[in-house]
């Protein structure tokens, strides 16, 4: 039996991609290669460090903030510093000059244009930006001018997005011939698409909660779902059709139908090959296709549209489709953002990252594991000299809040 020219490239592309994956986790060589790519600096600004409130401040204003190698390994030392101060209640990142942040820097883009070198690049941002984003404190970025491609998904990691009435932001990677690379994509509740979060895992791990609920006497409540969605059996045609409902149109469609027709699947058992078949349903692992944090924060329509038009978004069309939380004035922006990270970081350290952390759990983990942190992080507290403090002080939370 032939196999078809395309399934082959196929093969030997994952098992390429699968040794660059294999041989490329050291994250000391990662920084080390990515430091040769100079130019600007990430930095912390200790301004409002007695308030609990850091700023990480990008700065290559000559390239509008672009990330260059040593910046990217600059934010991930900036980020392991962070983790350790322990008395920290919120972080604000933003970029020098004229704009957040341009995204990767585009010479860095040039010189180092293989596989191998993108998925240091991009497993090194992930990792930095991943630990960002569990940090027990507040995130806002605070975006002003452009945040372009990376700088875009460097904005989404934080809690809250504030754009500037002169804010554009735009996933424009399409246009660019790539995809999302830091993690501006993914979703951590998403299954199927991503390595080791296949359909069947999804499946078993709802098994598995079922079954460990019954196993610790739990009643159980059931809703019934259409199951069909939790595998991979999106018809190319439905699909085909709704981009174009959508607005996908014209050569990008035609790209994408390129890129999901002419594909197929077969079944090794039992030492046998079985016969190639046409695949009409799935999208491929790992394409562009694939689900996006965007979804999280949008939802998929908006993200869809986002991530595939490669349109800029403005300020007030940020804070239409959600993506943003607030406009700030340009001129007043750090006072702003400070008076708004202000507001929110009211109770002393302790309290600010145990909610935090709280919250962190709640959107990862099932009810009752995040029910049982919960009670783990406020029983200390109960009787703490904080609350002590407190009770002694009798508040009256109403007359309180009109003073
Ligand atoms: C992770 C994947 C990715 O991030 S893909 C990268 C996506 N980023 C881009 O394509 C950025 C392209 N740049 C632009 O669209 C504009 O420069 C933006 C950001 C809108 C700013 O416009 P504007 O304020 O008019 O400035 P400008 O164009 O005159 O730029 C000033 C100088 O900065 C440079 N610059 C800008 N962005 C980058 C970048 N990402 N990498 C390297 N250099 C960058 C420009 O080339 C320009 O340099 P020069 O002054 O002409 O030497």
């Amino acid at each position: 039996m032939s196999v078809p020219s395309k399934l082959k490239s196929c093969m030997r592309r994952s098992l390429h991609h699968k040794n660059i994956m294999e041989e490329a986790v050291n994250l000391q060589s990662i920084e080390a290669f990515l430091s040769n790519f100079e130019g600007g600096d990430v930095h912390l600004s200790t301004d409002y460090w007695d308030e609990g409130i850091a700023m990480l401040c990008l700065n290559y204003p000559e390239k509008r903030n672009a990330m260059s190698g040593k910046m990217m390994v600059d934010l991930g030392k900036c980020v392991s510093k962070l983790e350790k101060w322990e008395t920290g209640k919120a972080v604000i990142i933003l970029g020098a000059g004229e704009n957040f942040c341009s995204g990767g820097d585009l010479d860095f883009a040039k010189a180092t244009g293989t596989a191998k070198e993108g998925f240091y690049m991009s497993y090194y941002m992930q990792d930095t930006l991943k630990r960002f984003r569990k940090l027990p404190m507040v995130s806002v970025s605070l975006v002003h001018g452009p945040a372009v491609g990376g700088g875009s998904e460097l904005a989404v990691f934080a809690d809250y997005i504030l754009v500037t009435d002169n804010a554009k932001l735009g996933f424009v990677h399409g246009k660019m011939g790539i995809i999302t690379a830091w993690g501006g994509g993914t979703s951590d509740q998403q299954y199927g698409f991503r390595n080791g979060r296949s359909p069947t895992s999804a499946a078993l791990s709802v098994k598995e909660k079922i079954v460990d609920g019954l196993e610790q006497g739990y009643h159980m409540g059931i809703t019934l779902c259409d199951l069909s969605k939790v595998f991979d059996c999106v018809s190319h045609e439905i699909l085909l059709e709704k981009l174009n409902y959508y607005v996908v149109r014209g050569v990008t469609l035609s790209l994408i139908e390129s890129y999901l027709s002419d594909r197929f699947r077969t079944v090794y058992y039992n030492d046998e090959l079985s016969d190639f078949k046409g695949v009409r349903f799935g999208v491929p692992q790992g394409s562009v296709l694939g689900p996006l944090l965007l979804v999280q924060i949008l939802g998929e329509r908006k993200a869809t549209e986002m991530l595939l038009s490669s349109k800029m978004y403005n300020a007030q069309e940020c804070l239409e489709i959600g993506i943003a939380y607030k406009i700030l004035s340009t001129a007043n922006r750090i006072q702003e953002a400070l008076n708004f990270v202000r507001k929110l970081t009211v109770s002393h350290s302790s309290i600010v990252r145990s909610f935090k952390k709280v919250l962190d759990v709640a959107t990862k983990e099932d009810f009752e594991t995040s029910l049982s942190f919960e009670c783990e992080e406020f029983s200390p507290k109960w009787g703490s000299d904080l609350n002590k403090d407190a009770l002694q002080r009798k508040i009256h939370h109403v007359k309180e809040e009109k003073s």
